[in-house]
């Protein structure tokens, strides 16, 4: 058998590189490629462990004719184009809590410098001006640290800060009071927050919810001498409105270690006043790099020698034998927790994933593991099957399974009900053939349809000519919808359109849904 073939693309610690040796795999180190260059050689690979700076984007992974799994010795994996990455197959990998403390203490640090001015003093004391009268620092002792994301390194950075002796407040729409009071910090509203934090830390993904979430309009709201840290990725803060407010003085100091364009160069940032930042070093100790470097190289390995999964973040983890009959169903799982999680509003402390026939009769781990990925997306990007039930009980959500044995009405079925504060809310599904996930009921409405690319989910009064309103909207728009679903209560009553589209609903496109007659509720979907 020929041994699989993995490129490390970007430094790492050299505990990689040996492990894939020692574990059957040939490997080349080559730092430093142009996308051009990258794109000429990725296609010999079986596997490519990166950290941020190689950018896998699609065009690479049309190259990586290969490929079969990236590894990110590390957090963050917004580098990475996951979607085209699973529907080329390649499974993508993180190692969730290697670098989760050395990141923390950089926030710290960070924050550190800034109270005392620390890079500032520091040069100009070895340019020989002693400039002892030019600084006055605070202490951080009693001040309030505002977390926004208070995940694991959140959680890490409230409990060092404890010691500090700040009061720590967290800003996470996902945080359950008991994690809350477990970590020793107040859950908060963002408005109070801004409000209340002398020092601001975040701790978020990078996602489409929290892009520019410290924008210009949320700066202005933030406590005058306020003084702001991001270990953890550019895109959350206005760099523009940062400027803006460190020379309006509003801002008293900001620490950078991240930011919207990397490397930065030349960022405006550079020349403002009580600005320091580092060279994206949040996860640069040789304690963490050693962790991450030896979990990725294991797990990568493990996945092209043996075929197991550690840490997916777009395949569920499953054995070589239960893996064709299970594969459809953890598919149809993954897809009713995702769409409770999209549909349904505010925390979810109760969870219940009930089988009924055939599904029944299967391993219930992964199919329950595969719901909870399938909900945790909204919470989290390193998330999977093996650490979304760790997740959800870390965040105090109940989780029960119920088999039914018995078939029902369908020969095999799925079904996720979820307590939100409206009531229980559910939505179940079975196989078509044994291999084919269609969703067949949402919140009590009979329907038929297949979860998959981007969806429009509209709920109205049952009346005639709405379907032609809708559909003549998307043309106007030029939304072209490939498939119609529809359900209603009764006649006349409560009815679910869903249809399935070629691209991501515009906002002003929803918004003109909600305007027409008779429409409750409308969400864009991805699946
Ligand atoms: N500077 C660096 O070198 C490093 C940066 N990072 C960054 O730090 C981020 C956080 O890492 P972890 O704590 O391990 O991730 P995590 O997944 O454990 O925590 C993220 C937290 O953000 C919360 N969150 C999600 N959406 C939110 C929103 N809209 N508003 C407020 N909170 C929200 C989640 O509920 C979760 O608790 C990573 O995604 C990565 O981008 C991670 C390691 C090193
Ligand atoms: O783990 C993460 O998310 C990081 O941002 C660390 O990035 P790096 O591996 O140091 O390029």
């Amino acid at each position: 058998m020929t041994k699989p073939k993995v490129l490390i693309s970007d430094k790492m610690d050299p505990n990689a590189a040996r492990i894939f040796e020692e574990r059957g795999c040939d490997v080349d180190v080559i730092t430093g490629k142009t996308p051009e260059e990258l794109k000429s050689i990725i296609g010999e690979y079986d596997g490519l462990a990166i950290r941020s700076s190689t950018k896998v984007t699609a065009e690479i992974l049309d190259a990586a004719t290969n490929l079969k799994v990236i590894g990110r010795a590390g957090i963050g994996v917004d580098n990475v184009d996951i979607p085209a990455a699973s529907s080329k197959g390649v499974v993508v990998m993180n190692t969730p809590f290697g670098n989760s403390i050395t990141t923390a203490e950089h926030a710290i640090a960070l924050m550190m410098a800034l109270a005392r001015q620390i890079p500032e003093a520091n040069a100009r004391t070895k340019a020989g001006e002693w400039p002892k009268s030019a600084f006055m620092g605070v202490e951080v002792t009693g001040k309030t640290l505002g977390l926004i994301g208070a995940g694991n390194i959140g959680a890490i950075v409230a409990s060092r800060a404890l010691g500090l002796k700040m009061k720590v407040v967290a800003y996470d729409p996902f945080l359950t009071p008991e994690r809350a009071i477990e970590i020793g910090v107040e859950k908060v509203d963002l408005e109070q927050l801004l409000t209340r934090a002398d020092f601001i830390t975040l701790h978020t993904p990078l996602t489409d919810e929290t892009r520019n979430i410290l924008s210009r309009e949320r700066l202005e709201k933030t406590k005058p001498g306020v003084r702001i840290v991001n270990c953890a990725r550019g895109g959350l803060i206005d760099e523009a409105a940062l400027k803006d407010m460190l020379e309006s003085g509003h801002v008293a100091g900001a620490a950078l270690d991240v930011f919207l364009e990397e490397p930065a160069k030349d960022s405006p940032l550079f020349g403002a006043p009580n600005f320091i930042c580092t060279p994206h070093l949040g996860a640069s100790t040789t304690e963490a790099q050693v962790n991450v470097a030896l979990q990725v190289a294991e797990q990568m390995a493990d996945y092209l020698v043996n075929g197991g999964v550690t840490n997916a973040l777009n395949m569920p983890s499953l054995s070589a034998e239960e893996a064709p009959k299970l594969k459809p169903y953890m598919a149809l799982a993954e897809n009713l927790g995702s769409l409770v999680g999209q549909l349904a509003h505010g925390e979810l402390p109760k969870i219940s994933i009930e089988t009924e026939g055939h599904a029944a009769e299967l391993n219930q781990k992964p199919i329950v593991g595969a719901v909870l990925a399938g909900l945790m997306k909204r919470y989290s990007q390193s998330v999977n099957m093996v650490n979304a039930p760790f997740m959800a009980k870390e965040r105090g959500i109940e989780v029960r399974e119920i088999r039914n044995e018995r078939e029902g009405t369908f020969q095999t079925l799925i079904r996720v009900t979820v307590a939100t504060s409206q009531g229980n809310r559910s939505v179940a599904g079975t196989l078509f053939g044994n291999s084919d996930p269609r969703l067949v009921e949402i919140f009590g409405i009979g329907i038929e349809a297949e979860l998959s690319g981007e969806m429009l989910y509209i709920v109205n009064q049952d009346v005639p000519g709405f379907i032609g309103r809708v559909g003549a909207l998307m043309g106007e728009y030029d939304i072209n919808i490939g498939t119609f679903h529809l359900g209603r209560r009764a006649s006349g009553d409560e009815a679910i359109i869903l249809l399935s589209v070629d691209q991501k609903i515009p906002q002003n496109v929803i918004d003109k849904a909600c305007a027409l007659d008779g429409v409750k509720v409308v969400r864009a979907l991805s699946f």
